[in-house]
């Protein structure tokens, strides 16, 4: 049996044109749950990580709009919010899953930091899309209307609130993680990335960041051993010339190969870029497997049927998954 880190997109619980209600984001949840649940039961030791990008950018929209009356917070204490809300809801959908099943086995989610560098380059370039995708209309609308905040058009779907995302050192609950995995529990961390925070002189404080969950997922997945990393996303493969007329999709691509691709500029920051470099990355510390793709083919992609499989090199191409 082998253990898997399983990061879910942000943008897989709540999707294009969803406004975010807490029913939808049960339903994509529950849909997204449903194969992690067959891999539990299977035997695999699970580890479950997601996104928070819509969430956390929703809650500062809600917050700007009552900031009269309401006070704002900081950017660490909406991403420890979002932690917990999609936390409670992944823990408590993969427990009633696995109750279903007469399965005696739950999943519990644990609020978790992680460590970032104060000299991150990433605080002074914001490059981490959060929130709704505006159309150029909205945009200049609510420019328009005395708002202000750096944004990029997000590949094809629109513009969106963009905020710095330094890159993760240090996983602080690791050992509690590593806990609670040997009493057989399922556990969903490092929510939305984890909580970016910097430690001075031995006391931790939060910072104003959203942390890429892809980066935190490949470091974690290094860190516990995991045999495979799952980036869940959009869309069933990573392809080269993505959106053009000559769009490819892979199949599987070595660490060379993943390198490559990306240093030809194929997969944009703030997408697809972050999830190459966080496979780069756990290839890099010694992992053996990253598969990316849509949550719907996450059965077919273990029996090399879809998704796009990064491994170290040519000769693990063949090897047996699970
Ligand atoms: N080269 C590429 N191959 C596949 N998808 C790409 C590529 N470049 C950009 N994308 C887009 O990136 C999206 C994944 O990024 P995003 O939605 O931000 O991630 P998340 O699922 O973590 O929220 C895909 O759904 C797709 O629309
Ligand atoms: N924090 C984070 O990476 O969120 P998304 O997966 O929603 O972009």
């Amino acid at each position: 049996m082998s253990k898997m880190l399983i990061a879910i997109g942000g943008n897989a619980i709540i999707q294009e044109g969803q406004k975010g209600t807490i029913a939808e984001q049960k339903a994509n949840i529950e849909q997204s749950c449903a194969p992690i649940v067959d891999l539990i039961e299977q035997g695999h030791q699970v580890v479950v990580t997601h996104g928070n990008g819509p969430q956390v950018g929703n809650s500062i929209v809600k917050a700007r709009m009552s900031s009269d009356v309401l006070p704002m917070f900081p950017l660490d204490v909406y991403g420890a919010e979002s932690q917990g809300n999609l936390g409670y809801l992944i823990q408590q959908t993969i427990t009633n899953m696995l109750a279903s099943r007469g399965l005696d086995k739950k999943a519990v989610s644990l609020v978790t930091q992680v460590q970032v560098s104060e000299d991150d380059p990433a605080f002074n370039q914001p490059t981490k899309p959060i929130g709704p995708f505006y159309t150029k209309e909205m945009l200049d609308k609510a420019f328009a209307e005395g708002e202000s905040f750096p944004y990029v058009e997000d590949s094809g779907r629109g513009y969106r609130h963009v905020v710095p995302s330094p890159i993760p050192s240090q996983i602080i609950e690791k050992d509690a993680i590593e806990a609670l995995l040997s009493k057989n529990l399922t556990v969903v961390t490092v929510g939305g990335g984890g909580i970016p925070v910097v430690n001075h002189d031995g006391q931790l404080k939060g910072v104003e960041a959203v942390v890429d969950k892809d980066f935190a997922s490949a470091l974690l997945a290094a860190e516990i051993g995991a045999d495979y990393l799952f980036i869940l996303t959009g869309v069933a493969q990573v392809a080269v010339n993505f959106g053009k007329p000559d769009q490819r999709n892979l199949d599987k691509m070595t660490l060379d190969e993943a390198v490559g691709y990306l240093n030809e500029g194929q997969f944009p920051k703030g997408s697809m870029g972050p999830k190459i470099e966080a496979a780069i990355l756990f290839l890099k510390n010694g992992g053996k497997n990253v598969i990316i793709t849509s949550i719907d083919k996450l059965t077919d992609a273990l029996e090399g049927k879809s998704g796009t499989l990064i491994v170290p090199n040519a000769d693990s191409m063949n090897h047996k998954l699970a």
